[in-house]
This record gives structure tokens, C-alpha cells and sequence, in this order.
């Protein structure tokens, strides 16, 4: 065995057992750089004690660590069970060991006992895990108002009235609307009480133990009258204007049941008097208000990225489980080092009906890696994008037109929280 090997086996894999929470939490704030608030820390707490948990030991030190929250995605058509990985990390003294490729091959093997098909993260570093076949599977852009004069928008504001709500009662009476989402959008999550309370609304104050904040609580702002559906509810925080910056409405989340509910939560939040910009750090890149605002120049896209990075570990499960549309027949050679049962010739059969994806002997039409096809699923990333970046390859002429156009979604997916 040679010092590498050694090294590599040195750490032994097994569950972080719940009394090992706050040593893994310290672990996880170290290779950080954290120094989180007691708010935070309860937060953190109570997410990791209710994840998948792995722990590298090297001895009695826990060295390395991976947790998946048990979340299910929206996928188009459908609902499937998902790890959401996290708080990946590894000790500097551990590091490049192998801790990490060890974990994922553990990762794996969870998703596979505990029935999630997909498993999907927010990387901090993009570079590090196009190796496990994970894809970037949903965008998001950020985008600025200049709220210092009326919104102008090309359609009339939806006229209900809008009021504040309580955040705390905000779960029940947002839920049925973002729930309605799900079945629009892929690359979503189900909330729970919890999800909402802790995500969504922070009414913990978790995310107000972050340095360099300034914001004030979160605001609920709903449209129509009580004891009705809301027609689209906003969360938002304000930061009123110091010497050196503007005032500012920082925008968590917005939904809308139409382009005039959406129209008329844009223009109450650009019009809160003392702040003179909206900012939105997530927003799918097909956002309506990109096509109703009347003047560009006032609504801008400041950035667009990678949001949720998406793993097919059960390819089988993941293809037959979402819907398809347009109809297709092809025989895909597809490449998994990592999870071999994947890789190989198959011939995906799919329509308006549904989807077939058994062994197949003929030749392939297309070649590709689960990373491509991970990227491509939730229907995002055009294949042909990537075809054209000569990461997929087409054997029969027309195969990568016709996959993009049975993967195809109305809308684009979209993800939008980071945790
Ligand atoms: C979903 C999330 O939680 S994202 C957060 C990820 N965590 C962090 O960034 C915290 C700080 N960093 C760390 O804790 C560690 O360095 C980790 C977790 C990123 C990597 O752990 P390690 O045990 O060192 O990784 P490991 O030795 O298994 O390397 C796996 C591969 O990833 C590569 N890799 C590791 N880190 C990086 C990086 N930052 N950028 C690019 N490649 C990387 C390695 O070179 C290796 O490549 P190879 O298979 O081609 O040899």
C-alpha cells in the first residue's frame, strides 16, 4: 500500500450520531469561516438533526462531514423524493484524501436506502462537482428597480387590495399559492411549517444573525381581501438610506397567480416610501416583469447563475417518473462512472403518455454523460446548448433536436432558495 492509499483509508464512514452535532457544526463553521449567532446556530441545529447525516472519523476526530435534507423537487409533471446535499466539509489538515469522493459514494448508497432517485445542491465552488455527475440544473438572475420614480409597467395592476400580513401567520395563508407553483415550475421544493418558518420567512431571525445585514424583519405583503386565496403575497425586508447608499427593499420571494397579481405586488414594493431600489437576488430568468416593464433601463438584470446543481442517481426512476413533451424514441449511451447500474445503451421511449427506458443493443443515437443529462432534466438547459458545446454526441442527425424538444417545459424550472 503506498502513502496515498494509506491516507486515503485512514477515515472510516458512519452516521453522525445526534450527540455529534455541535462537534460537526464546529467543523462546518471552521472550513467556513463562520462565526454564526446563536440564532443561526439553533437554526443550523435543527436542520442537521433532522438530515441524512455522514461523518468521516479519523479515530475519534470527525475529520470530514456531508448532510442531505430529506426535501422533495418538483419535477415536470410530478414530485420525486431528493437529497439536498450540505453542509459538505472536510478538515484543511484532511484535505484532498479522498474524504469527499468517499462521502458521495455513502451519498449514494443513502439515496438508494432511503428511495430518493435525485440528489441536488448549491455548490460553493461550481469546479467541484461535475465530477459526481451532478448538473447545473436551474438559473436564477438577480435583478434591480429603479423604484426613485413610479414603476412603469405595459398592464394595469390587478386592483384587490394589498395588506400586511403577520409573518408568523404567514405559512397557512401563503402555502396554497406557492404550493400552486409547484406544478408550473420544476426545481422546486415542498415546504413543510418548518421550511417556511426557518427558509422562507426567517421568523427565527436566523438570517438576521449575518453580519453585515441591516435590514429590518421580514414583511408579508398579500394581495386580496381576508378570508380570500391571496392572488400573490411578497416577502421583503427594508434598509432605510444611510449617507453613502440608497434605501432599499430586498425581495425574498414573490409569487403571483397572473401577470396583473404580479404587477401589482412589483409596484407596491418599488413604491415604499424612503427607499428608492428593489433588489431581488433570486428570480427565474423567464420572469414576466423582465417583458412588463415599459422601461428596461428601470427594471435590470444585474447577474444571472447556476442555482440548483441536480444529480440523477436513479436514472430509471427519474425519466419515468417526469413528463414528456413531445414524443420521442431513442437509444442513448450514457456514461455513469459513478453509479455503473446508470451507464449503458438504453432506449428512452417517451410521450404525452409517459416514459419507457430499458436496455438496448442498437446502435446509439446520442452519447452523453448523467452530468449533461442531470442538467438537461428538469428542462433548463437546452440539450442542444450543450451539444453544441461538444459535450453531447449525436450519432443520428435530428437525435439532439428531438430530446430537446420532449424535455421541453412551459416554464423554465426554478429553484430560487439556497438552503
Ligand atoms: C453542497 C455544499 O455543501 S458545497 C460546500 C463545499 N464545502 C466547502 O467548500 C468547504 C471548504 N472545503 C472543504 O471542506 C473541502 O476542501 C472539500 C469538501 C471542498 C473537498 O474535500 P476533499 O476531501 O479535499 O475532496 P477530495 O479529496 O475527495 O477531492 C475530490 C476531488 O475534488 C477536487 N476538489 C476538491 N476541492 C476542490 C475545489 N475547491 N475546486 C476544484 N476541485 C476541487 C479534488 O481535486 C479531487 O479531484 P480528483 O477526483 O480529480 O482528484
Amino acid at each position: 500500500m503506498t502513502t496515498d492509499d494509506a491516507a486515503r483509508t485512514a477515515t472510516d464512514l458512519r452516521d453522525i450520531p445526534e450527540a455529534d452535532c455541535d462537534r460537526a457544526l464546529d467543523l462546518c463553521y471552521s472550513v467556513f469561516h463562520l462565526a454564526p449567532g446563536d440564532r443561526t446556530r439553533r437554526h443550523h441545529e435543527e436542520l442537521l438533526r433532522a438530515a441524512l447525516r455522514i461523518g468521516a472519523y479519523d479515530g475519534g476526530q470527525l475529520a470530514g462531514m456531508a448532510g442531505a435534507h430529506r426535501r422533495t423537487l418538483s419535477v415536470p409533471g410530478g414530485q420525486l423524493p431528493c437529497a439536498a446535499v450540505d453542509f459538505v466539509s472536510v478538515l484543511p489538515t484532511h484535505r484532498r484524501r479522498g474524504i469527499l469522493g468517499s462521502m458521495m459514494e455513502e451519498l449514494w448508497r443513502r439515496c438508494a436506502a432511503d428511495g430518493r432517485p435525485l440528489a441536488c445542491l448549491w455548490a460553493s465552488e461550481p469546479a467541484i462537482y461535475g465530477r459526481y455527475g451532478f448538473g447545473a440544473a436551474t438559473e436564477l438572475c438577480h435583478i434591480e428597480i429603479d423604484a426613485s420614480r413610479p414603476l412603469a409597467l405595459r398592464l394595469a395592476p390587478d386592483s384587490r387590495p394589498l395588506r400586511l400580513i403577520d409573518p408568523a401567520e404567514a405559512p397557512a395563508a401563503l402555502a396554497p399559492r406557492y404550493d400552486a407553483t409547484l406544478a408550473l415550475r420544476a426545481g422546486r421544493f415542498t415546504r413543510d411549517e418548518s421550511w417556511w418558518r426557518c427558509g422562507a420567512l426567517d421568523l427565527d431571525g436566523a438570517q438576521m444573525d449575518l453580519p453585515a445585514n441591516g435590514f429590518g424583519a421580514v414583511r408579508v405583503v398579500v394581495l386580496g381581501a381576508p378570508g380570500h386565496a391571496p392572488g400573490g403575497y411578497a416577502v421583503y425586508r427594508t434598509r432605510g438610506a444611510g449617507d453613502d447608499r440608497p434605501g432599499v427593499v430586498s425581495v425574498g420571494e414573490l409569487e403571483a397567480e397572473s401577470a396583473p397579481a404580479a404587477a401589482a405586488l412589483w409596484s407596491y414594493l418599488a413604491s415604499i416610501d424612503l427607499t428608492s431600489t428593489v433588489r431581488v437576488q433570486g428570480r427565474p430568468a423567464d420572469d414576466p416583469l423582465l417583458h412588463l416593464a415599459a422601461d428596461r433601463d428601470q427594471v435590470r438584470v444585474t447577474g444571472q447563475e447556476p442555482n440548483l446543481w441536480l444529480r440523477l442517481v436513479d436514472v430509471r426512476t427519474a425519466l419515468t417518473a417526469r413528463s414528456w413533451a413531445a414524443p420521442v424514441d431513442l437509444v442513448l449511451d450514457l456514461r455513469d462512472t459513478a453509479l455503473p447500474a446508470n451507464a449503458g445503451r438504453f432506449r428512452l421511449t417517451a410521450g404525452p403518455g409517459g416514459a419507457t427506458w430499458e436496455p438496448a443493443d442498437e446502435a446509439p443515437d446520442l452519447s452523453l454523460d448523467v452530468r449533461e443529462l442531470s442538467s438537461c432534466y428538469l428542462g433548463g438547459t437546452p440539450l442542444r446548448h450543450l451539444a453544441h458545446a461538444g459535450l453531447v454526441t449525436e450519432h443520428t442527425p435530428g437525435a439532439v433536436r428531438r430530446l430537446d424538444a420532449a424535455l421541453q417545459t412551459e416554464l423554465l424550472p426554478f429553484t430560487g432558495e439556497n438552503y
